[in-house]
């Protein structure tokens, strides 16, 4: 007699697909915006299974546009040509020097690895900056903070650093419609002619408003936020974010990513996750099945 009983293992793969019927269906034809971070970039197999995740997204008939990081990609290129560096919360002081590496390294040598990743998982990307086809248009950042010592404000340069002022679509939707996986680099032009270096996750946050995402994910090199005593925070909502900026849970690089969540989510995209890009798929597994990690921001 033949044994017809099914093969667990079998059958739980199939558990797997079927998990996935409901999300497939509620996000055909959305944007995902991926903003994919410098440190999450780790080694070469999470490289591979993050093309994969992009490329299975748009092969199930999702959008996704990845805009990408590169932080310790550029520090490490301005250590070897000897130029020091430092950030004023979580951003990179920018003189005309390192402006200069930073889109070398940025939409030079990063963002055509990915292209590169991407294509070898079988997808076809178009790797971009916020230059091309004027998608974002960059003002200088102003920041003004009291002093240390005597608490007088006065205003903090940083040179050539960035904040977006306005998106243009238009492309990343003609690229989108054609079949094509857009990958931008976080760098942008001025009204005043000038290239600015644009911090990746405001970058990011910028263009899911623009494009009404229905999702922003961003993956970094950390669980999600985290409190002081190292949980992590699964929920927050705009609300909540002075208070864990103010008594230092949030800090460094963390600062620009939960506010560009706030931004994008108050521009209308649907729900921001800060997730942990050291997880093989996590991407997938996070949009396809129940459990979902990370840090959910959601108005
Ligand atoms: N409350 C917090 N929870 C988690 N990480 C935090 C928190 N506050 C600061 N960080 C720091 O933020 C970093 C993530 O930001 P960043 O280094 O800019 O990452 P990425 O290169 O992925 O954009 C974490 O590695 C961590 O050191
Ligand atoms: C102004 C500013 O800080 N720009 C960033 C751009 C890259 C970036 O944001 O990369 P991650 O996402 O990997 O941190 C920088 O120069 O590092």
């Amino acid at each position: 007699m033949t044994d017809h009983s099914p093969d667990p293992a079998m059958l739980a793969k199939a558990e797997t697909l079927t998990e996935a019927l409901p999300y497939l269906q509620r996000y055909a034809g959305k944007t995902f915006v991926v903003k994919y971070g410098g440190h999450a970039m780790g080694d070469p197999e999470l490289q591979r299974d993050f093309a994969e995740d992009v490329v299975l997204l748009k092969a199930v008939g999702i959008n996704p546009v990845v805009v990408h990081g590169g932080g310790p990609q550029i520090g490490s290129m301005l250590k070897r040509l000897g130029v020091e560096s430092r950030f004023v919360d979580g951003l990179r002081v920018t003189d005309a020097a390192t402006a200069e590496v930073a889109e070398m390294v940025l939409a030079g040598k990063i963002n055509k690895e990915i292209v590169s990743w991407i294509a070898a998982a079988g997808g076809r990307a178009v790797g971009i900056s916020g230059k091309d086809a004027g998608l974002v248009r960059a003002e200088k950042v102003q920041r003004i903070e009291p002093d240390r010592n005597s608490g007088i404000e006065r205003h903090v340069d940083l040179g050539f650093v960035g904040e977006p002022v306005a998106v243009d679509p238009t492309l990343l939707n003609s690229l989108a419609r054609d079949g094509f996986i857009p990958v931008v680099a976080p760098v942008a032009l001025g009204a005043d002619g000038h290239t600015y270096n644009v911090n990746a996750d405001t970058m990011a946050g910028a263009i899911a408003g623009a494009l009404g995402a229905a999702r922003f994910f961003l993956l970094t090199d950390v669980p999600g936020v985290m409190d002081k005593q190292g949980e992590l925070l699964t929920d927050l909502q705009p609300g909540d974010i002075a208070a864990l900026k103010e008594d230092g849970t949030i800090k460094g690089g963390m600062i620009p990513k939960v506010e560009t969540c706030v931004a994008a989510v108050g521009a209308g995209v649907d729900a921001a996750v800060i997730l942990d890009g050291r997880i093989p798929h996590g991407l997938l597994l996070e949009i396809f099945t129940r459990q979902g990690a990370g840090t959910l921001v959601r108005a």
